[in-house]
């Protein structure tokens, strides 16, 4: 014999009740079907009479889509020839049900016993009809009165089961009984007087498994609308999964902790029977769904699932007067399980200073009332704190048999959660070590679990969510090349990158599923306007576990804002030079924001573009060397133009091209003024390790105008059209000598400057060619030889280039 037993959406309307029907009929055994009310029946019901006790007339319209949905369904389920019986049994029904209701409008009552009544008419309707379609197919089918085998005390609303007397009438009737289908209502009892009781929540899985336990069935199935238990909420994880298999107490952990798929009073009458439960779909019956078992399960994985539950009020009770004083806790939960107040989560210091608990948001004003009561004396003497009160709270929980026997799971879940900013208010592991649990704010819930999720489901595959600024130059071809990527590195590195949002100056674009390339490219015609601070709202808004700025601008503004994203464990990867080569204090404190929030902070472009100048570095000071001495050609864009410019172009031209070839600063006179270079000296001097600000790099402008700075690019070009011959003589001077001209940046002695050199042919800064830069590094190690890096540096393809390793090492580090 077989036990099915199918939840609201499995019988909600004619359609559904149908896919219902196929799957028992393909079972090729006498079965029995356990059904709930038509999806939503049972709330609706709730409201009706809640409405009509309010003497609220309205009622009447609920009354009438309760009427509506149950007569639609067996004017679809049952042929027109056998209907007229049908209907007049279930308007029969219908009609009782209204004048009950009619009742609680005119007594402006509802007791609850008349709510047991009432809601009981659910299962009762949706019983009977789905017997009936049974029958007009042809089926040898009987509808059991639930009522009348399972019986229980009189607590309207969560009756207690007399399990000896309901096994034995179970076991009787079947015993007596010879049908191929049998049809129950779950949910709906009886008393040992006779009256209609119900039993809570969950009360349908819990009749099925009343049946499956008395009748000592081998399994039992429930049919729900989703495939099983998942490894986290998948409407929250994407990536969960269907769970396989799962014992019968990690799946009760994970149903206490939120996971509604199995109400754990279903699980209680079987455990003991050694009857397996699997969940299965029945909108997708062929998929296989999940087995929860008593046997051992012979995989080793450590965390079974992921569970949270939201509206949580976290509550401390704390005071002098509690340590070592006995029988404090037994007031506090006495209090509360007198008002009926249930506390799902408990954790005390070992000081015995403080109890920290908590309890649903619902009952949190009810439970703060009456614990300050019950401790109004230790509270007016200073003993014992009035009971703190923190509203919007979840508690996430990994779950999982294995927790007990593995070192180091705890760790990996908090660092996990710290790595993404989620601030942890309290843990608790039961004694039984197949829980973590966790309290933390409810608008961290969704991060929380899909960072838990990653930790400990996908630890191959790390996803990283980028938000982009600036998609010019360097931010359209870094985009160009993530887009091109993605395939490759899910496959091989196991890097999800995901573009999240992208800005311009003015517009912003945004998808939390991940920018598609035509979207990304309809920025401008329709991306929302964007107001400074816009762009990180939206991120700490999304709250998206491993956020990653990429700053492709040179503005300022921006540059100075990376502290309130570091602040939000946000990492940054920018080729934006301001910040590095702001105050010393800035560059600091940025550094200590990005260890102190675990938010990476990376900045190779700012010195040669794709070139791994600054990595060298960071690992010649790790490493315990010292840079003693720098000379080196910073600037790609005055490369290329001291190297174009021969005499055969104007000097301004060949400025233009080199903006045109994207080697340029947005604005070139920052290149030509050697601000740009200056940055970078000013940058490869802080990472060796030195104190300097912007002031103490002496900068001698080969800029005949010198002066004021000049932002207008047109402005730009027209001065330096006219100081042609400045450039000219330069030109001659150093041809004149067989040398060539370099803007030099050169740190010796303490002393760091950028100039124009006369560069002669013994260099070996003569040979650059291009946009290439060079750098040569004097070290305690390397005093005679220097260390040479040398290579194109500037561009948007290499530069691109380097952002895109400056993530991946986010992303590998993370991994
Ligand atoms: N071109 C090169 O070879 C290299 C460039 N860099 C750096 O790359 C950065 C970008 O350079 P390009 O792409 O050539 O410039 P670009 O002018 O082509 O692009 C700048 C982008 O930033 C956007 N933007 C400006 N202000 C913004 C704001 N407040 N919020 C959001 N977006 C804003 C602009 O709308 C534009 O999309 C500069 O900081 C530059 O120093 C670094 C290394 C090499
Ligand atoms: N404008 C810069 C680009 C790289 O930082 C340069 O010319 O080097």
């Amino acid at each position: 014999m077989k036990i099915l037993k199918f939840g609201g959406t499995s019988v909600a309307n004619a359609e559904n009740i149908k896919r219902c029907i196929a799957i028992v009929e393909g079972k090729n055994d006498s079965t029995i079907v356990v059904v709930s009310a038509l999806g939503g029946m049972t709330d609706l019901l709730q409201t009706t009479a809640v409405l009509a006790s309010h003497k609220d007339s309205s009622y009447m319209q609920n009354y009438k889509t309760i009427e509506d949905r149950h007569l639609d369904a067996v004017r679809a389920l049952i042929p027109v020839s056998n209907q007229a019986s049908v209907l007049s049994n279930v308007i029969r029904q219908l009609n009782e049900l209204e004048t009950l209701l009619q009742g609680c409008f005119y007594l402006g009552e509802l007791s609850s016993k008349t709510k047991d009544v009432i809601f009981s008419f659910g299962e009762r309707l949706s019983s009977f009809i789905v017997s009936e379609a049974f029958k007009a197919r042809g089926k040898n089918c009987v509808r059991i009165d639930s009522g009348n085998l399972i019986k229980t005390n009189n607590r309207y609303g969560r009756a207690v089961v007399d399990f000896e007397m309901s096994d034995r009438l179970i076991q009787d009737y079947f015993r007596e009984n010879q049908f191929d289908i049998y049809v129950m209502p779950g949910f709906v009892a009886e008393s040992k007087d006779k009256q209609i009781t119900t039993l809570g929540r969950g009360g349908s899985d819990y009749t099925a498994a009343i049946v499956a336990a008395a009748l000592h069935l081998s399994e039992l199935e429930i049919w729900t609308d989703v495939s099983g238990i998942y490894t986290a909420n998948p409407k929250v994880v994407k990536q969960a999964r269907v769970i396989e298999q799962i014992s019968f107490q990690e799946a009760m952990e994970l149903s206490h902790f939120g996971a509604k798929v199995l109400y754990p009073s279903a699980i209680e009458p079987i455990l003991p029977k050694k009857i397996d439960l699997y969940i299965k779909n029945t909108f997708e019956p062929e998929s296989a769904g999940s087995r929860v078992t008593h046997c051992s399960l012979d995989d080793d994985r450590i965390v079974r699932g992921i569970s949270n539950v939201d509206n949580i009020a976290l509550m401390t009770l704390e005071g002098p007067g509690m340590v070592g004083v006995a029988g404090i806790s037994k007031r506090l939960f006495e209090v509360l399980a007198k008002q009926d107040i249930n506390v799902v989560f408990i954790t005390q210091a070992s000081s015995e200073h403080s109890i920290c608990f908590a309890v649903t948001s619902m009952d949190a004003m009810r439970a703060e009332q009456v614990i300050n009561e019950e401790f109004e004396f230790e509270i007016s003497y200073g003993k014992v704190r009035a009971v703190s009160v923190e509203l919007g709270m979840s508690i996430v929980a990994i779950v999982g048999n294995n927790i007990k026997s593995h070192q180091g799971v705890s760790g990996k879940m908090f660092s996990a959660l710290g790595r993404n900013n989620i601030n942890i208010c309290a843990i608790a592991q039961g004694a039984s070590e197949r829980n973590i649990s966790a309290v933390i704010l409810e608008k961290d819930a969704k991060k929380a679990l899909n960072v838990l999720h990653e930790a400990f489901f996908e630890e191959v595959v790390v996803q990283v969510n980028l938000f982009v600024m600036g998609v010019g130059n360097v931010g359209g071809k870094f985009i160009e090349q993530v887009q091109r990527q993605k395939l490759y590195l899910r496959e091989h590195l196991k890097i999800n990158l995901r573009l999240i949002a992208v800005a311009n100056s003015t517009q912003m674009m945004v998808n939390p599923e991940g920018l598609s390339d035509i979207e990304v490219s309809e920025l401008k015609a329709k991306g929302q306007v964007m107001q400074e601070g816009d762009f990180l709202r939206k991120i700490t808004e999304l709250n998206l576990r491993n956020s990653v700025l990429v700053d492709n601008t040179a503005n300022e503004t921006v540059a100075m804002s990376y502290h309130a994203y570091l602040r939000n464990s946000i990492g940054i990867v920018t080729c934006n030079k301001v910040a590095c080569s702001s105050s010393m204090e800035y560059y600091k404190s940025l550094k200590s924001l990005s260890k102190k929030y675990s938010a990476s902070f990376l900045y190779e472009t700012n010195v040669g573009a794709g070139l791994p100048i600054i990595d060298t570095i960071k690992n010649l000071v790790a490493s315990g060397d010292r840079i003693l001495e720098i000379q080196a050609v910073l600037s790609g864009s005055l490369n290329f133009i001291f190297n174009a410019y021969d005499g055969g172009m104007p000097f301004v031209e060949v400025v233009k091209k080199a903006k045109e070839l994207g080697y340029t600063e947005p604005n070139p006179y920052i290149d030509l003024s050697g601000v740009d270079v200056k940055r970078k000296l000013l940058i490869l001097l802080r990472e060796s390790g030195y104190f300097f600000e912007d002031v103490d790099i002496d900068v001698q402008s080969f800029l005949p105008h010198g002066g004021a700075a000049i932002s207008e690019e047109g402005e730009l070009y027209t001065a330096l059209e006219s100081q042609e011959d400045h450039f000219s003589q330069l030109l001659k001077a150093a041809n004149d000598k067989g040398a060539k001209l370099r803007v030099v940046a050169s740190f010796k002695q303490g002393k760091a400057e950028v100039g124009l050199r006369e560069i002669d042919q013994l260099h070996p800064f003569y040979h650059l060619e291009g946009k290439d830069n060079i750098v040569l590094f004097y070290t305690d190690r390397y005093k005679e030889q220097p260390l040479l890096i040398k290579g194109a540096g500037a561009g948007a393809e290499v530069t691109a280039s380097g952002i895109f390793a400056d993530v991946i090492r986010i992303a590998n580090k993370l991994n």
